[in-house]
């Protein structure tokens, strides 16, 4: 390039060079800090946890407040997001179970979680995903919980029941839903494949569009993918991340039937997290058999000004007829107020587990 706009050009590609170098020094400068970090809790504990949520929440809000722009804030968390990822690699390497297979929208919600540093490990059930972690084969875990359109995921509340893993986490991610396939037109479309709720979520634009086509679920919408990737005349319902892996066209693009479709996963392990500030926790309780008695697990919450955000019930599975109740609420549970109402609710429930407390999804 010539003339004064390549001299420009070139002069800011220089200023671009020396602030990328001291882009580098600095990140280097802060993942010896996260080395430092490490060294302390290995002293204070042999068996210490390296992955902080609260923390990491707690990094991730204090950067989007700071923004001075022209970035967007969520855009500059993600860059964080994955600096962090990488110094706590630098700390321990994470394994993070995951609903696979590869490709499904389990893996992205990990991913945006823990950034890109850790290894994620694929489960065929989210049976598998809670031994995994369970066994300490994975670090980690990550499970879908509910779909703002269908609902929630009732293996995933069902498991907790038995388990003795605690919540750490979420994480929401708005999903878009492609029509993929190795055709190359609409009209060739004689089957599609996809998991029983991404055929729901996109109920409207199928009878629209493919009224004709077969609709069969599988276990996954990766599973999809694999079986589109295969068959001829066959389509999936399934991520960009699927098209990519399985090598298929983007028949159609964002064929979900609500704009706002948002699953929420959550994070399991050993421990839940400490107060972050800005926290949820979930809990599981069951009721006595008396009258009135819903009333009463509800009240608690009220007294103390402790908002409950969601309420599920799901049989409890030992005796017939009896139901236990998937509850969120704001705040943590060592929250003086919510602390309180749990003591009141204990008094009124016959059980109470509390799954976890954990930092509001940040990003
Ligand atoms: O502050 C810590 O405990 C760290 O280990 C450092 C750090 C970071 O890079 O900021 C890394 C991993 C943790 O999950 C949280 C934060």
């Amino acid at each position: 390039m010539s003339g004064q706009d390549g001299e420009t050009l070139d002069g800011i590609r220089r200023r671009i060079d020396a602030l990328d170098d001291e882009i580098m020094r600095l990140i280097s400068e802060r993942a010896d800090c996260a080395q430092e970090v490490a060294r302390i809790k290995r002293a204070a504990d042999a068996r210490a946890e390296f992955y902080r949520p609260e923390r990491e929440a707690q990094v991730l809000r204090r950067i989007q407040a700071a923004n001075p722009g022209p970035l967007n804030s969520e855009e500059m968390a993600r860059l964080f997001r994955e600096i962090m990822s990488a110094c706590l690699a630098l700390e321990q390497q994470l394994s993070i179970a995951f609903l696979g297979p590869e490709g499904t929208f389990t893996q992205a919600a990990a991913l945006k979680h823990f950034g890109h540093s850790v290894n994620t490990v694929p489960m065929n059930a989210i049976d598998e995903v809670f031994r995994e972690v369970e066994s300490g084969s994975a670090h980690y875990g990550v499970v879908p919980v509910e779909n703002s359109t269908e609902g929630v995921v009732t293996h995933t509340l069902d498991r907790f029941m038995q388990s003795p893993l605690s919540i750490c986490g979420e994480v929401e991610l708005r999903i878009h839903h492609h029509l993929l396939s190795t055709a190359d037109a609409l009209s060739r479309v004689e089957r599609i494949y996809s998991h029983q709720q991404s055929l729901a979520q996109c109920r409207e634009w199928l009878d629209a569009r493919l009224p004709h086509a077969e609709r069969l679920s599988v276990s996954s919408n990766a599973d999809a993918a694999r079986r589109a990737s295969r068959e001829p005349g066959a389509a999936a319902i399934a991520s960009e991340a699927a098209a990519e892996l399985y090598g298929l066209n983007v028949l159609a693009a964002n064929i979900e039937d609500s704009p706002d479709n948002t699953t929420r996963f959550l994070v399991i392990g050993p421990r839940s997290s400490g107060p972050s500030g800005n926290d949820k926790t979930s809990l599981l309780v069951s009721a006595r058999n008396r009258p009135g008695s819903l009333h009463g697990l509800l009240s608690p919450f009220a007294d103390n000004d402790v908002s409950l955000t969601r309420i599920e019930s799901r049989p409890s599975h030992c005796v017939n007829w009896e139901y236990v109740f998937f509850m969120d609420i704001e705040g943590h549970a060592q929250d003086a107020h919510v602390a309180k109402a749990l003591r009141e609710l204990k008094q009124e429930a016959e059980l109470v587990k509390v799954l976890g407390s954990y930092p509001k999804a940040v990003l």
